[in-house]
């Protein structure tokens, strides 16, 4: 566990944002099931990446890396792989991506994975898997120990959209493969939307064709199709950014480069969030439901301007890396703002500046440590941070940047 000391400062200077996770993971696993090479480049290895990578490999992809590049030979159509054991680490994505994608080889896969990984959702698979009669086995453990088997049916899919939109990713990228024609649909609206757009856009470039109402009610998958082996470069990564953008907005001169203004990416909604909160309101609803992961920053932002801000639709930010409403409240009231929780909503009024001299923690969630980090610029006294070292999950270079801009850490002997 490492616990950092942070002094407020002022911070100044560019930040490169890193490359797009969620884009990263879509694009090595298409990669990885299309026939012959692709050239995956800016690539950075989070924790999560790599679980991703290894997943890949575990089911037959062969993946060099150099630099920030991944040369990947796919594993093509012939899939005969055999069992293996795939550890998800604490990636939702690569979990939710890789349990359907498993059925396409022989042989049991067991996924493991650590911290709060095996408390999140994963019935809308076990209940596929029951309805298949295919092997669905979770070992009477806290942390994440699943073992499944078994070949799923192209058909007819129904799937609910408010649990998590990487169920439908997985099946997106999975059903292409089965031999016959299958349909997704959707029975309620779907949040994170953005991150099925990001889905589709990356199996296109693979050559992968899927078919869609406007609403997104439902999907139709042509099966016996083959991923294409492409070259693809990742681009820069708005939930990342968002922690940059925030810092700008609460007075550092940071400036972000390597962003596509065009992006798909849902969290680009960060850009028209932070205007919302730069003008003067006395009241504003700020709705989290298609873009949870920047919440606990943009609580923060919302906590530092003035009038009253109510984030809303919350609930699924407690079904994250950390129960993400109750932490943000937790950690950013004990530095002096006024936050409360209802509901699944976070009410806040601004304060002009946050007291700090406190010790807060990450809850072990690299979206809060880094949030947290950002706070520490606008407090009046030093913050200390505990479970810093989360932000390898999905920025492991994070530190290291907040120091090249001017950030001041020591590391903080809890004794
Ligand atoms: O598909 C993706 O890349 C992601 C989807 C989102 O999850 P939910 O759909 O569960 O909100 C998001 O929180 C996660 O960090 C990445
Ligand atoms: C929730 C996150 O990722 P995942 O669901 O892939 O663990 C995240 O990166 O904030």
């Amino acid at each position: 566990m490492t616990t950092l000391k942070v002094i407020p400062k002022k911070l100044k200077g560019t930040v490169t944002v890193p490359p797009s996770k969620s884009m990263a993971h879509r694009a090595v696993i298409c990669a990885s099931l299309a026939d012959g090479r692709s050239v995956i480049s800016n690539i950075q290895l989070s924790d999560d990446i790599k679980a991703t990578i290894e997943g890949m490999r575990a089911f037959g992809a062969v993946i060099l890396h150099d630099g920030d590049t991944l040369t990947i030979d796919g594993i093509g159509t012939g899939i005969t792989r055999r069992s293996q054991e795939i550890n998800c680490n604490e990636s939702g994505s690569t979990l939710r991506f890789l349990v359907p994608l498993a059925t396409l080889f022989e042989g049991e896969t067991r996924f493991v994975g650590k911290g709060k990984l095996g408390q999140r959702p994963l019935e809308p698979y076990q209940e596929m898997f029951e309805n298949q009669s295919l092997r669905y086995e979770p070992a009477p453990t806290e942390l994440l120990d699943l073992t499944i088997e078994g070949r799923l049916k192209p058909g007819v899919y129904e799937m609910a959209g408010d649990i998590s939109s990487q169920f439908i990713t997985g099946m997106l990228l999975t059903l292409p493969m089965l031999d016959g024609e299958s349909v997704i649909k959707m029975t309620t609206h779907l949040e994170s939307k953005g991150y099925i757009d990001l889905t589709l856009t990356v199996l296109k470039e693979f050559g992968i064709e899927i078919n869609h109402d406007k609403e997104y009610k439902f999907f139709k998958i042509k099966g016996n199709q083959s991923y294409q082996a492409q070259d693809y470069k990742i681009e820069g990564d708005y939930s990342q950014a968002a922690f940059w953008l925030s810092a700008r907005t609460l007075a550092n001169e940071i400036s972000v480069e390597g962003l596509n203004d065009y992006s798909l990416q849902g969290d680009r909604e960060i850009v028209e969030i932070l205007e919302d909160l730069s003008q003067q309101a006395d009241e504003r609803v700020i709705d989290g439901a298609q873009v949870p992961d920047i919440i606990p920053v943009v609580a923060l932002v919302a906590a530092l301007s003035k009038g009253k801000t109510r984030l809303i639709n919350l609930d699924r930010l407690r079904i994250k890396e950390s129960d993400r409403l109750i932490a943000t409240q937790k950690e950013l009231a004990a530095l002096g703002a006024r936050i409360k929780v209802v509901g699944a909503d976070l009410h806040i009024e601004g304060v002009s500046i946050l007291k700090g001299g406190q010790e807060v923690w990450s809850h072990k969630d690299h979206r809060m440590a880094m949030m947290l980090a950002i706070a520490s610029t606008i407090c009046q006294e030093p913050i200390i941070i505990k479970d810093t070292e989360c932000v390898k999950k999905s920025y492991p270079d994070f530190w290291e940047v907040f120091q090249n801009v001017g950030g001041e850490i020591h590391e903080w002997n809890m004794g």
